[in-house]
């Protein structure tokens, strides 16, 4: 509490001459210095935080029951049926089988081998969730799986324990491929598979954009038994590199599937499904948003798939507290700023809708001495990677990002998911708050709603069912910090204008010498 309110004292009195990038980065190294007495530094705070946690939990004990009365109160109230998503449900389909609901003690009563049980239970595994119970089971039948179940409740396992089951029976190269829309994604169904396998000996690895050809090209002749990968690398790779092929590929699994199955991926996904069997080959989608358009799903030539839906396609977990703050114009870095002061000490992730958005809130955060990193896609693979990393080991305490963590990233660390931007679509909404509580765990999502994000608020809380009940906020607290955070604004601005500039001429400048060189051996041709 002490600890907020100096910070609250600290931005409200910063002067302008502060408010400048090389006090960041003056700032910034401060910062990694207290980190290298980071051990003290932790011990003290989780005593702290262990002490404070009768408090916070019956806090939010007290929050969730006050927002779950008026969820209720508004589900009542709003109208029934109402499903307004761009997408509409298709006509289900006949050769669809629905599963009975499962329910498992253990995971040593699903038949698995020794060694996937045993991988289990070091992983902290007691049972399986409703996901894994409802789709293992006609997965180790040797059925096509179409997987719905809320963000964070294991959908990674429900799809890589029977793949790695069957493969102990049957070992082969190239044995499974799971596709998914991000590298960091893929990166970390990787990790879940070599976590699960491990003890069996499995080999993975993961073919993403952003990274060497030649080395993937390598890792590939290494034969591996699964393949994680982004579908236009894969394909660059079944293009070009001699003897890798998926001619005898036993499962194709599509995480994230109905965003695979949509536009901008679709091209590259008909070409790869072109290649790969469809003879003897299981395929499984899994998603907490699954189309359920035939012609999307017919895009992946699934034989008789059972549908395991433990949810429905726009559920998000009891556990997570949803809630909005309405932004007057001008106001928007003031309420985040005024949010991450409330919520000093918490773990969050702030979406934004553009990458440059991104990079100017992490910059202001950083300058107001809230410690952020961005993800977006106009960083190179390896910054990417050092963002989430650092965000990961607790080295940044906000994640501020595009769309690209919107999806899969399970971080477990994160409390709240805050919408700087509100998403154009609900589905990116649903994956986006299920960033937050996580595997039974809870957390909040709060979205800043300006004059012109009426409309795609009102659709999203149609899709939920529900009104998203409204933050109150202490007005004159952002009176006082209005200012304070305009100034560093237009310092992040110009500064982040200036760095452009820079980059552009330094492009230019390249360009123009690689297009001399061009010409140098035009003419030397
Ligand atoms: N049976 C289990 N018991 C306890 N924890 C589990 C179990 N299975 C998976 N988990 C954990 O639950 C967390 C969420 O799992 P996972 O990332 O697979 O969720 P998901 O359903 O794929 O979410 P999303 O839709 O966001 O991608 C992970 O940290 C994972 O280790």
């Amino acid at each position: 509490m002490g600890e907020r309110r100096e910070k609250f004292r600290r931005v409200k009195s910063m002067r302008c001459d502060e408010l400048s990038l090389s006090a960041i980065e003056q700032r910034r190294s401060q910062q990694e210095a207290k980190m290298a007495g980071k051990v003290t530094k932790t011990e003290h705070k989780s005593s702290k935080q262990e002490s404070s946690k009768g408090e916070l939990k019956s806090l939010a004990e007290k929050i969730k029951k006050r927002a779950l009365e008026k969820n209720q109160e508004a589900s009542e109230k709003a109208p029934e049926g109402s499903e307004a998503e761009e997408e509409a449900e298709g006509v289900p389909n006949d050769s669809e089988q629905e599963t009975e609901a499962a329910h498992f003690e253990s995971f040593s009563e699903l038949n698995l081998v020794p060694e996937l049980i045993e991988a289990c239970e070091n992983l902290k595994y007691s049972k399986p969730t409703p996901i894994q119970a409802e789709a293992i089971p006609p997965a180790l039948e040797g059925k096509d799986i179409i997987g719905l179940a809320q963000t964070g409740s294991g959908k990674t396992a429900a799809f890589a324990i029977p793949i790695l089951n069957q493969l102990w029976h049957d070992q082969q190269p190239y044995y499974a491929c799971v596709l998914a829309p991000t590298r960091e994604l893929a990166q970390q169904i990787k990790e879940t598979f070599d976590s699960l396998g491990g003890a069996m000996g499995v080999r993975t690895t993961c073919i993403v954009g952003g990274m060497n050809m030649i080395d993937q090209a390598r890792d590939l002749m290494r034969k591996p038994h699964i393949i994680i990968a982004t579908p236009g690398r894969l394909m660059d790779h079944l293009e070009n590199t001699k003897g890798f092929s998926m001619r005898k590929l036993k499962f194709l699994v599509m995480d994230e599937a109905d965003r695979l199955l949509d536009m901008e991926f679709g091209p590259v996904l008909d070409r790869i499904l072109k290649i790969i069997p469809t003879q003897g080959r299981t395929t499984y989608l899994f998603s907490a948003t699954m189309t359920s358009k035939i012609d999307k799903l017919q895009r992946a030539s699934l034989t008789n798939p059972v549908k395991c839906a433990v949810s429905t396609k726009y559920q998000t977990v009891d556990t997570l507290i949803q809630t909005l703050m309405v932004v007057p114009g001008g106001l928007k870095n003031t309420f985040l700023i005024y949010l991450l002061n409330e919520f000093l000490g918490k773990t969050a992730i702030v979406f934004t809708r553009t990458k440059a958005n991104a990079e100017r809130i992490a910059t202001l955060c950083n300058l107001l001495e809230f410690s952020a990193t961005a993800l977006h896609g106009d960083l190179n693979q390896n910054q990417r990677t050092g963002a989430l990393d650092l965000f990961k080991a607790g080295r940044r305490s906000i994640l501020v990002a595009t769309d690209v963590a919107a999806r899969g990233l399970d971080i477990p660390s994160v409390d709240i998911v805050i919408n700087y931007d509100i998403p154009v679509d609900s589905k990116s909404y649903i994956h986006r708050v299920g960033r937050t509580a996580r595997a039974g765990r809870s957390g909040k999502s709060i979205s800043l709603v300006s004059q012109y994000d009426l409309e795609l608020i009102l659709r999203i809380e149609d899709v939920l069912g529900r009104k998203l009940p409204k933050e109150n906020v202490d007005k004159g607290v952002i009176l006082s910090l209005r200012d304070t955070v305009d100034k560093a604004n237009g310092e992040v601005v110009m500064e982040l204008n200036r760095r452009n500039k820079e980059k552009v001429a330094r492009g230019k400048g390249r360009r123009s010498r690689m297009h001399s060189r061009e010409n140098m051996d035009k003419e030397e041709q």
